[in-house]
Formats: structure tokens, sequence, C-alpha cells
């Protein structure tokens, strides 16, 4: 297969409601599109999930552009491609810019699967035809707040409820949580608020029965991750720690933790995404699948990726209404009882709505 042209579009979206992270609030989303044509016509689409500013990693919506436009698009245009395996293999000289990478692996998948007529779920070796998902929710106001929200998407279905924690809003708000709801699968996720000081603070989640910690401790960390396992009992999961396939590796030799978020973004594509997932499936590793509050072309990608059989816990994509107005796909993605149904039709299963991503392209720019 060969990519003849792509477009790069740099979209700004307003959120629904603000979402609070330990290291910062989202208002509106800037990102990345990237479409890729073959000279048949058809169009394989990827999302980049980089943020407007460095705090969940060091790429920005910028530095994607710089990536793709000056060393990753001249690198892969109208290049002879066997498989979209190989493309991870072409860019592997460039050093990290994983979400830069990510943008145009994605792009390419969903060509190669719309090219074979396939779900980009199939093409990815996935077969679940239902995903079970989760919600990720931000930091609130007052712990009031926080419990309405709870209450409002236990009641929609959602399969579990991850909280957002940091120093101040963090044992006091879990234990008010499992008081008003002492049976739901419950998890935190701290954005690598602490150190390992903390450890005493982190051991009163203990009480909470929560079904894993997400990366409690710093984003470049799985040492001291490794020794706060060994002192609490709830598992610990990791996001920001994990880039590769050799990050995990290594995490689990360690004992750096129990269960591994996959985000394809942050380890540079499905490939590596995939060959994350076979390893901690052979290691007894749950996986699930992370979110970027992503629109409706990155979602669809969780959704594919998720129909791998190691996914064995809910993972963060929540229905494109809990974001957006109006959202860049046809049909947006919907979350029954908890549930998303995996779309049958070709590549990623829905279909980018031209008109509304126009309405919301800030700039594009075409390569060919
Ligand atoms: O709803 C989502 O897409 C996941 C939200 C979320 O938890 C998150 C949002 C932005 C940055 C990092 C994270 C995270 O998983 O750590
Ligand atoms: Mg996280």
């Amino acid at each position: 297969m060969k990519v003849t042209e792509v477009v790069l579009r740099q979209m700004k979206m307003k959120m629904k409601s603000p979402f609070t992270t330990s290291f910062g609030t989202f208002q509106d989303k800037e990102f990345l599109l990237l479409e890729a044509r073959d000279e048949t016509g058809l169009s394989g689409w990827g999302e980049s999930v980089a943020f407007h500013s460095p705090w969940y990693n060091e790429e920005t919506l910028k530095t994607n552009w710089h990536m793709l436009e000056d060393f990753i698009i001249p690198n892969l245009l109208k290049k002879e491609i066997e498989h979209p395996d190989d493309v991870s293999e072409v860019l592997s000289y460039i050093r990290k810019n994983n979400m830069a990478k990510s943008t145009i692996e994605g792009a390419i998948w969903d060509l190669y699967a719309k090219q074979k007529g396939i779900p980009l779920a199939k093409a990815l070796g996935g077969s679940a035809n239902q995903i079970e998902v989760g919600i990720s929710i931000g930091i609130q106001n007052t712990i009031e707040d926080l419990l309405r929200l709870i209450e409002e998407y236990v009641n929609e279905g959602y399969k579990r409820m991850k909280v957002k924690i940091k120093p101040g809003w963090d044992v006091e708000v879990m234990r008010e949580v499992r008081k008003h709801f002492p049976n739901i699968p419950l998890m935190a996720d701290a954005n690598s608020a602490y150190r390992l000081k903390d450890i005493s603070l982190l051991k009163q989640l203990d009480e909470f029965n929560l079904m894993m910690i997400e990366q409690p401790l710093a984003s470049d960390d799985i040492i001291d991750h490794a020794i706060l396992q060994k002192e609490i009992n709830t598992p610990i999961c990791l996001d920001e720690s994990i880039h590769s396939y050799e990050d995990a590796r290594k995490a689990i030799e360690l004992g750096s933790c129990k269960i591994i978020n996959i985000k394809i973004g942050r380890v540079g594509g499905l490939t590596e995404a995939k060959r994350i997932h076979d390893l901690c499936l052979e290691h007894h590793i749950p996986v699930w699948c992370g979110g970027m509050l992503e629109a409706g072309i990155g979602r669809a990608h969780n959704i594919a990726l998720t129909t791998l059989s190691n996914f064995v816990m809910p993972g963060d994509t929540a229905a494109s209404s809990r974001y957006w107005e109006e959202d860049l796909i046809d049909p947006a993605v919907e979350v029954e009882n908890g549930m998303i149904t995996v779309p049958e039709k070709p590549g990623i299963g829905y279909a980018p709505n031209l008109e509304t991503i126009k309405k919301f392209t800030v700039y594009e720019k075409t390569y060919s």
C-alpha cells in the first residue's frame, strides 16, 4: 500500500464541561487530525492525542505538527508499505515523539483495513463485538458535585468509576465516595501527583477496596512504583510511565504495577499497543484502554484496540456526548448500559463528518 496524499488539520473543539486533573484544566480541546489518502481515493484517519500544553507528556500539538511535517510525512509519503506493522519500523530512527508517530500510524491502519474491506478491530486481531467502558471523572469543586456526577454515571450504566485525585483531594474524597457507593467498581488516578514520601497517605487508600490506583508517582518512574507496590495492597496501574513494549517488560519484571493502561498515542501506535497487550497477556497482567479526551476519530481507534482479548477491564472510552455537543463522526460513539457495540463497517467503522470537521478546523495543509 501507498499513501499518496496527507491532509493535516489543526482542530479546536469546545468541551461540554471543563475537565480537571492534578496537572491542569481542559476547557477547549485543541488537537490534530491526519487524513492519509491512497491513489484510489480511500482515506484513513488518525487523531493526535497531544494536548495544547506539555503537561501530560512532553509533546504538544505543535511539536506533533513539526515532527509530522518535517520528518514523518516525508518519510512515509509515496513509500510502498507492506503492512501497517512496518510503519513503526520506518519511523524508529526518530526518538520518542510517540504521539506524532501514532497519528499517522493510526491513519495507515484505518486505510489498510478499508482497502481490505474489514473492520479495524478485525485487522488488529480483535474479536469482541461489544466492549465494556467506564468513565473518568475530573477533580470537582466540592465532594457533593463529585457524588452527584457518580450517581449520574452509575445510572447511565458505566461499568467503572475513575476518580481523579491530587494532594488535598484524595483520602477524604475517596472515603465519602465509598461511603455513598459501597459496591461500585472504583479506582483513583493521581496523574503523578505524589512521591514516595507520601507512602502513608497512599496506604490509607487501601481501606476503600479500589480496583487500582493509576500512576501515583512520577511520570517517568518505575523504580519507586515497585517500592510502593510492595507497601500497599491496592494494585498499581501504570499510565504515564509506559511508552513502549520495553518499558512494559521492565515494569512487569520489577513489579512496578499489576495492571497497565494502554494509550495508543503514548506508546507510538497500534502496533506497539498490540505488542504490549500480548506481553501483558503472557504475564497475566490485565490491561485496559486509557483515554485522552479524544474526539470521534481517536475514540474509534480506542474501541477497535479494546476488542483484543486481554482488555479485560473497562476502559475510559466514554460516549461522545460526555465530551462534545457535536462529534466529528457519524454515528457518534454511544454507550448503552456501559457497553459500546463495535462497528462492523470497514476501517474505524465510523464515518468522519467532513462538514463538522470543517467547522472545527482552525488550519489545514495538504502534502502530496
Ligand atoms: O475520558 C478520558 O478520555 C480520560 C480522561 C483522563 O483520565 C485523562 C485525561 C487527560 C489526560 C490524562 C488522562 C489520564 O488518563 O490520565
Ligand atoms: Mg491516567
